[in-house]
């Protein structure tokens, strides 16, 4: 079932930057010695591959594809582009009609040895080309040593590529996409299909790069296992087969083993966020969820979810009457959700501040929560000297709450991802859950996840809320906070996916992800 709901793309779990992909070359030839023809000989069979399997599926026979195909490799004079002549030379050994398009005449060794190959094998290269007499183009002129923005004659046939009618591959990542950062330097090739080589890319993976790369294919081209042990701080992803990381339900238990959820969510006039809050942890595995919420708000939740503790806090509480009740409610929880929909009162500025100072269990901050430390220096330090063994916090901003937390932009936010979470984890001591189309999950060891599941439909009123009962379900299910963080976001997406694939990315509102993640983890179970 839930192979239906999202396109997997990404077949291992590692991502990693410019850096680290060309450690893992470097290490893999000097230190391990496999020699470097001998990895793009392997790159290239593997885009010639691509580009076959294309052709037969699309012309439906082997001969009609050979006689149909007219492929140009559009190459510039590094590695990459030694990579794509290969490619043209090995389509052109199986017989069909292969050109090589080259921006310089010279380039790297290994540019100027392939070249070398294929003009003896009886390729024909060009250094001008009309690209509207090809059906089939392999981008090779930028790959991860792109460097500067793309600018004159590159910048022409770039934009030729993009204008073509051609099916695009692009060797390793689109030529113009930053494998760092998924930023477009200039301008970039739009392709249909990337093969990538060893790991992907993370710019494949961020926006806009994720765009531009279409269909990610990675493929083992042999790199050693140790070049890839070599590399620290890899980011890493999930696919549907970590959902086996989430544990096992125990058959002799009870609803005590499965946690306590406190959700301090809800005010005066905001009541849904902490209904779709308790739903979710309920839905994701929490054995007891009691809502503490604003009086307006008891009978509503009460009815949303009747299996809900529901105690509520009136406006002229008192600061000494609302701790004490908070300190017995911590007490009792073993994990805590603070924010959703809590608004901006004095009130929600005490609760906040109290929980900051005394949770000593994994706790979700999100949205008011988030604003209220914002804009509160005090509640700022406090977070960040909190003695950090005693509970993990989990910070779960959107971009635009980021800025303010951060006090920053949104722009500037926005191709910095990585190191916006990564920096503000370091700094606070928290897991941070940067939420954008692409969230990233940093702790203070500087470990990062990248999400890529979900989808725009979830960009919708209450997903946020969703979002911190997921979490706080993973966590109460046994997962360390980190973990619950990455799998709760992924899950989230999962659920999101499944929901859109029902009622469409237009229709679905954050209920439905809920639901999506039920059905797919009871689908999950009954395939077992
Ligand atoms: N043996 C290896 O090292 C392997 C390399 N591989 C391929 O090699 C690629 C990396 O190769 P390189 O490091 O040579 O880098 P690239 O081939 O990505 O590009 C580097 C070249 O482009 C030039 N350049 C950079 N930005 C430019 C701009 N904006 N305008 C004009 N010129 C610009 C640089 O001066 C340099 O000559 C990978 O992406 C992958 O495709 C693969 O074949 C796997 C094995
Ligand atoms: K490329």
């Amino acid at each position: 079932m839930t192979e239906n709901v999202t396109e997997w793309r990404l077949t291992m779990q590692y991502l990693l930057n410019e850096r680290q992909a060309r450690k893992v070359d470097d290490v893999t030839i000097s230190k391990i010695g496999i020699p470097s023809m001998v990895l793009m000989e392997r790159a290239a069979l593997s885009v010639a591959s691509a580009v076959e399997k294309y052709l037969r599926k699309t012309y439906a026979s082997a001969d009609k594809a050979m006689k149909k195909a007219r492929i140009i490799a559009v190459c510039g004079s590094g590695n990459n582009g030694a990579d794509a002549v290969a490619a043209a030379r090995i389509l052109h050994e199986r017989g069909y009609a292969a050109d090589v398009f080259v921006m310089r005449k010279t380039g790297s060794d290994e540019f100027n040895a392939q070249l070398g190959i294929a003009k003896a094998s009886g390729v024909k290269i060009f250094n001008k080309v009309r690209l509207t007499e090809y059906n089939i183009i392999i981008d090779g002129l930028f790959g991860i040593g792109i460097s500067r923005n793309i600018e004159g004659r590159y910048e022409q046939v770039v934009t030729q590529i993009n204008a073509s009618d051609a099916w695009v591959l692009s060797v390793d990542i689109p030529s113009g996409i930053n494998a760092s950062d998924g930023r477009i330097m200039g301008t970039a090739v739009k392709a249909n299909k990337t093969v990538t080589f060893g790991c992907v890319k993370i710019g494949s993976v961020l926006y806009p790069g994720a765009e531009y790369s279409g269909k990610v294919k990675v493929e083992d081209i042999g790199f050693a296992g140790a070049a890839l042990n070599a590399v620290r701080n890899k980011a890493f992803t999930y696919s549907v087969e970590d959902l086996e990381r989430i544990p096992k339900r125990k058959a002799y238990s009870n609803k005590g083993t499965y946690g306590r959820v406190l959700v301090i969510a809800g005010s005066f006039s905001m009541g849904g966020a902490a209904s779709l809050a308790a739903l979710s942890a309920y839905r994701n595995g929490a054995g007891l969820v009691k809502v503490f919420t604003h009086e307006n708000q008891r009978v509503a939740v009460q009815k949303n979810i009747p299996e809900a503790i529901v105690e509520t806090y009136r406006d002229v509480e008192t600061q000494e009457d609302l701790e004490s009740r908070l300190k017995k409610e911590l007490e009792w929880a073993t994990c805590v959700i603070i924010g959703p929909g809590l608004a901006k009162t004095q009130i929600a500025v005490c609760m906040t501040r109290y929980i900051l100072m005394n949770s000593s269990v994994t706790t979700i901050v999100d949205a008011d929560a988030l604003n209220i430390i914002a804009e509160d220096k005090e509640l700022k330090n406090l977070l960040a000297c909190r003695n950090t063994e005693e509970a993990d916090f989990i910070l779960t901003p959107h971009i635009g709450e980021m800025a303010r937390l951060a006090g920053t932009s949104v722009a500037s936010i926005q191709g910095r991802l990585i190191q916006t979470a990564v920096s503000f984890a370091s700094r606070y001591k928290v897991i941070c859950v940067l939420k954008d189309a692409r969230t990233i999950v940093a702790d203070s060891k500087k470990t990062v996840y990248i999400n890529t599941s979900g989808n725009s439909g979830m960009a919708t009123g209450g997903s946020g809320d969703v979002l911190t009962g997921v979490i706080a379900g993973m966590s109460v299910s046994g997962l360390n906070a980190y973990e619950a963080a990455c799998m709760g976001v992924f899950l989230h997406g999962l659920g999101g996916d499944y929901a859109a694939s029902r009622r469409g990315e237009h229709g679905m509102k954050a209920g439905d992800i809920i639901d999506g993640i039920t059905n797919l983890m009871a689908a999950a179970q009954n395939r077992k």
